[in-house]
């Protein structure tokens, strides 16, 4: 039977995490599917760290705490996750409920039919979108996936998203490649994945903006972006 792990990345999440975590054993527990979780919490100041402790004593083996000192960005999180996974299928998502574990079903069905090595969540194709978004972020998004698919040649309707599921040995072969560490992540996976052959198909996804807590990407967060996609135009 296949396993799921599940690496969510926290900073200052307390009041999601709980929510999330419990959608993502109910929906595997629906399914018949072998989920384990994954959080790597980078010392939250809203206690996130506290309420991941909580969860552990309900869960179990099931959930792992992966504790980091300080802030150390998203695609660094994901690659401390995947030493820690267990599973034979990654999945990365993001833990403040924009992302519905409900979609996992969608993932797994497409993966199983496909036998594809990755699938990705994308709110660019039909039935794909984005709630609660205003015009300045939509225009953000759109801008960041339009320069990196056109500067970069990518054919991928959402180059930027980050719900994805991974056959292990695949994130596992393409990571020791990869240079960007922050919201580039997403976008340089894809690319080098593209670039071994690998097989990559669609799933539609409505991305829903958080109720509780802030977005961490900031005009700063979007000025490394920027780098990460000009370095990347020299690398390929
Ligand atoms: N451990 C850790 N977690 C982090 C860090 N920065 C962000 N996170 C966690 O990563 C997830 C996404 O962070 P958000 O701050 O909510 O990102 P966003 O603005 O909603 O951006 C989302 O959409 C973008 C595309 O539009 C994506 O590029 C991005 O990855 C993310 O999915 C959340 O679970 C958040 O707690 C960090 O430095 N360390
Ligand atoms: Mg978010």
């Amino acid at each position: 039977m296949s396993k799921y792990s599940v690496i969510l990345p926290t900073y200052n999440e307390r009041e999601n995490l709980p929510i999330i975590t419990y959608l993502i054993f109910e929906m595997a527990k629906k399914n018949n599917l072998d989920f384990e979780i994954i959080i790597i919490e980078d010392n939250s100041p809203d206690g996130t760290l506290q309420v991941a402790q909580e969860l552990k004593k309900v869960y179990g083996d099931k959930l792992i705490i992966h504790f980091r000192e300080k802030k150390l960005g998203l695609g660094s999180a994901y690659m401390d996750g995947i030493k820690l996974c267990h599973g034979n299928f990654i999945v990365i998502m993001d833990a403040d409920l924009s992302h519905h574990p409900k979609y996992l079903v969608d993932f797994i069905q497409k993966q199983k039919t496909t036998n594809c090595d990755i699938v990705t969540g994308s709110r660019y194709i039909n039935k794909g979108g984005v709630m609660n978004w205003g015009f300045d972020r939509k225009l953000t998004s759109r801008g960041a996936n339009f320069l990196a698919s056109t500067m970069l040649g990518v054919k991928c309707s959402d180059l930027t998203g980050s719900f994805r599921l991974y056959k292990r040995e695949v994130l596992e072969k393409v990571i020791k490649d990869v240079v960007s560490r922050g919201y580039a992540f997403q976008m340089e996976i894809i690319i080098r994945a593209r670039q071994y052959g690998y097989t990559v198909e669609e799933v539609p996804i409505v991305f829903v903006e958080r109720i509780f807590g802030e977005s961490k990407l900031g005009a700063s967060e979007f000025q490394i972006y920027l780098k990460g996609l000009w370095k990347l135009l020299w690398t390929f």
